[in-house]
């Protein structure tokens, strides 16, 4: 939909007339008929490209390049303002769903633009419209900055790659050090102006250069990016001169692929490659989509991707076990876990192996409809070792008949059933091991050690837990999608949703935190750990029924310290466990570690702490986690805070060892002054280089750093009064 500029836009430009009478005249006759637009703004016929509603089935529409919503000149934006609404009314007319905007330009009115989309967003006409920001993600070229806001991109459809362009001093005189983040930050101010609003995406305009800073790209992957702008400019001949990607494009291409965005290409027809002809792009791209591993991963049988496919980025509410009776279906879908199951059954092996002949006692802890069981049965039958007892507790009464009927027909009655709560059944006997599978996301979440706590009293002295030890880690995510999830539910309030952790299959996601130590050298690793637990816990005191007195050796808390290294936005904090069975035997959905102890394993999602308020986090932040796991007599629950932080000079401390250029006012050259070291930059990304401790020399300092406090979270969940987990 491709329009010409109208007389309004840019009309206070005015014109370079011969005569000073001429100029004045046509000056006036402009302003008039600008008048008149602003008034009563329409089309004629042939200032639009599509009239009918046969030409814009799935049709996106390209609002025209020059509008200027950013402009420095409150003129412009106005008149760019109401063009846009001129566009959208009449693409509304012709049921266009979605309409790509040109990027903003202009660092120091990305609010200007942003508070106009807001406006057209909250506006009635095209509530069904997708408004699609196209984002640059080329970094800013040294020296183009212009005040103007206006380089490249003004022609029609948009097809020319546009620039960035930074008004003079427009991030604090750091030009040079801002201009890194500039397409992201403005992106930012947008979605944020306009509430994360779910009809705002992104079309990101993959024109060269692409970004090769190591986790540049990463951000993008938080975002919603519907579409991908691809010019032909952004390939580059293989050795046949076929159009082929950039190795790093190519690695950002297959990885977003997961999120089925639309590829726009443009230039085309321009015969830029000299083999392929026009198609030889497109072709290409197939090939990519076919090679993409999340994307495979997604479409192959048996994976955890295609069998999360249908939960990606969808917050669920956590199971609790202890507290509901669950039902069949829940079972049947926990069964259908190829690894899990597995892995218990190796574990009960490996126990039953170190016993050797001993006679065994064992229980299955929390049974379901008997998969454990089953897998125990299993292993039993593998050892052939000395006489077993088999013994299983379920307090789910519906689940106590599959239970009972799988015992005649697969047990040969083999085991024996115990209906109630491992906390107060009381079993004939001590037994040598216990299984349980009461494990949530988080690792403690379904209360397992409040349950275990209770079931330990049937352990002989020696006997063994399976799992033995538990691990619940935390890792800064950013994630505009969950962020709008959690907010838009149709159910509960604002406040009670976003205190409420959940359980997701992480997507659109990214984790703001990097390895090493960061700025100070203080900072852990990027996923962290933050508790643990261990069974059977043999110090506690406990009632003459062997019950503990209370429950408070199950608190605990975590206040840990991530290093920032690019810009982003908090939205929450993803949750994971690693458990450790028994021997060599683990279960685990920690990002670094999942593939080694469990691939594959589909019984868990991630868990996810939300934020009420997204925190913008500079590049070098340090970020302070506060986790509390809480519990009173009926109750567990979790609080969650956090801080943001600054590396910046110690106020007293002055740095011998550099050496000051001579002026007329200094000792003569050579000499040794104290001086204070530079401020590490907030909008400096970090390198490599700059990741480590020793990476404040590079950035020019070399003395001691403490850190000022530049923003917090507010306390999440006080008093479990949003989210708990009943006993
Ligand atoms: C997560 S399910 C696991 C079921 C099954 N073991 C499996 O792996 O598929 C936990 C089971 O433990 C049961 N459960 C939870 N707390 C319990 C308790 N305190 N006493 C007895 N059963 C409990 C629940 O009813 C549920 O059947």
């Amino acid at each position: 939909m491709c329009l010409q500029q109208p007389v309004g836009v840019g009309a206070n430009h005015a014109s370079t007339s011969t005569s000073r009478e001429g100029e004045v005249s046509r000056g006036e006759d402009l302003e008039k008929e600008a008048e008149e637009w602003r008034l009563h703004p329409k089309f004629e016929r042939e200032e639009v490209t599509v009239t009918r509603l046969e030409e814009t089935f799935s049709l996106i529409g390209m609002v025209s390049a020059w509008l200027e919503l950013d402009s420095p000149e409150s003129g412009i934006r106005y008149d760019s303002e109401l063009a846009l609404r001129q566009e959208l009314a009449y693409a509304t007319y012709l049921d266009v769903r979605t309409v790509v905007l040109p990027p903003p330009r202009n660092r120091a009115h990305a609010a200007d633009y942003a508070r106009s989309i807001n406006a057209i967003l909250n506006d009635t006409f095209g509530s069904y419209m997708q408004i699609a920001i196209r984002i640059p993600v080329s970094e800013v070229e040294r020296g183009t900055g212009s005040p103007s806001g206006l380089l490249a991109g003004r022609e029609c459809g948009g097809l020319k790659s546009p620039q960035i362009v930074l008004s003079p001093g427009s991030i604090g005189g750091e030009e040079e050090e801002g201009g890194l983040d500039s397409a992201w930050e403005m992106w930012d101010v947008i979605r944020t102006v306009c509430g994360y609003n779910a009809r705002l995406s992104i079309v990101l305009d993959l024109s060269p250069p692409f970004p090769l800073r190591p986790g540049a790209m990463d951000r993008w992957s938080a975002e919603p990016i519907r579409h991908l702008f691809l010019p032909a400019t952004s390939f580059i001949p293989n050795a046949k001169g076929y159009p082929v990607l950039a190795k790093a494009t190519q690695v950002f291409l297959k990885e977003v692929m997961q999120f089925l965005p639309i590829v726009i290409l443009s230039k085309t027809q321009a015969n830029l490659h000299g083999a392929g002809g026009s198609k030889g792009y497109a072709e290409y791209i197939r090939f990519l989509e076919k090679t993409s591993r999340p994307l495979q991963a997604m479409r192959t049988e048996g994976t955890l991707e295609s069998f999360a496919s249908t939960y990606m980025d969808r917050v669920q509410a956590p199971l609790q076990p202890l507290m509901d009776n669950l039902q069949s279906s829940t079972y049947a879908i926990f069964e259908r876990d190829p690894v899990k199951y597995e892995r218990y059954e190796e574990a009960v092996f490996q126990a039953l192996q170190a016993r050797g002949q001993k006679p065994t006692v064992l229980c299955v802890a929390g049974a379901g409809r008997g998969p454990l069981i089953a897998r125990t049965y299993k292993a039993i039958q593998r050892c052939s070792l000395g006489r077993t007892t088999l013994y299983a507790i379920e307090k789910n009464p519906n689940a106590l008949v599959t239970l009972q009927e799988r015992n005649t027909l697969e047990w040969n009655g083999a085991v024996t059933l115990f209906f109630g709560d491992m906390r107060s059944v009381e079993l004939p006997e001590k037994i040598d091991i216990l299984i349980s599978e009461l494990l949530g996301s988080f690792g403690d979440n379904e209360l397992s050690p409040e349950c275990l706590d209770g079931a330990q009293r049937f352990l002989k002295e020696d006997g063994i837990s399976i799992p033995s030890f538990y691990t619940a880690h935390v890792a800064p995510l950013s994630s505009s999608k969950l962020y709008n999830e959690v907010l838009h539910q149709t159910v509960g309030d604002e406040t009670k949703n976003a205190e409420t952790p959940y359980v997701v299959m992480f997507q659109a996601t990214n984790v703001l935190s990097g390895e090493g130590g960061g700025v100070r050298g203080i900072c852990g690793t990027k996923v962290q750990e933050c508790w643990s637990f261990e069974h059977p816990r043999r110090d506690l005191f406990v009632d003459a029924r062997g019950l503990p007195f209370s429950n408070t050796h199950n608190t605990r808390s975590a206040h840990l310290t991530f290093h920032i290294p690019h810009s982003g936005v908090l939205h929450g904090l993803a949750g994971y466990f690693e458990a450790h069975l028994y021997g060599d035997v683990s279960l685990s959905i920690h990002p670094e570690t999942k593939a080694q102890k469990s691939n594959n394993m589909l019984s868990w999602f991630p868990f996810y702490f939300p934020l009420k308020d997204p925190l913008y986090l500079p590049a070098n932040a340090e970020l302070d986690v506060h986790l509390w796991r809480m519990t009173s007599r009926q109750k567990v629950w979790y609080e969650w805070y956090a801080e943001s932080f600054l590396p910046a000079p110690t106020p007293t401390t002055s740095v011998m060892g550099y050496i000051t250029p001579q002026t007329p006012n200094t000792p003569r050259q050579g000499s040794i002054t104290p001086v204070r070291p530079p401020r590490p930059s907030p909008m400096l990304d970090a390198s490599p280089s700059v990741e480590g401790p020793a990476s404040f020399m590079d950035l020019g300092g070399g003395g001691e750093l403490s850190r000022v406090k530049i923003g917090q979270t507010s306390l999440h969940n006080p008093g479990g009064r949003s989210s708990w987990i009943g006993l």
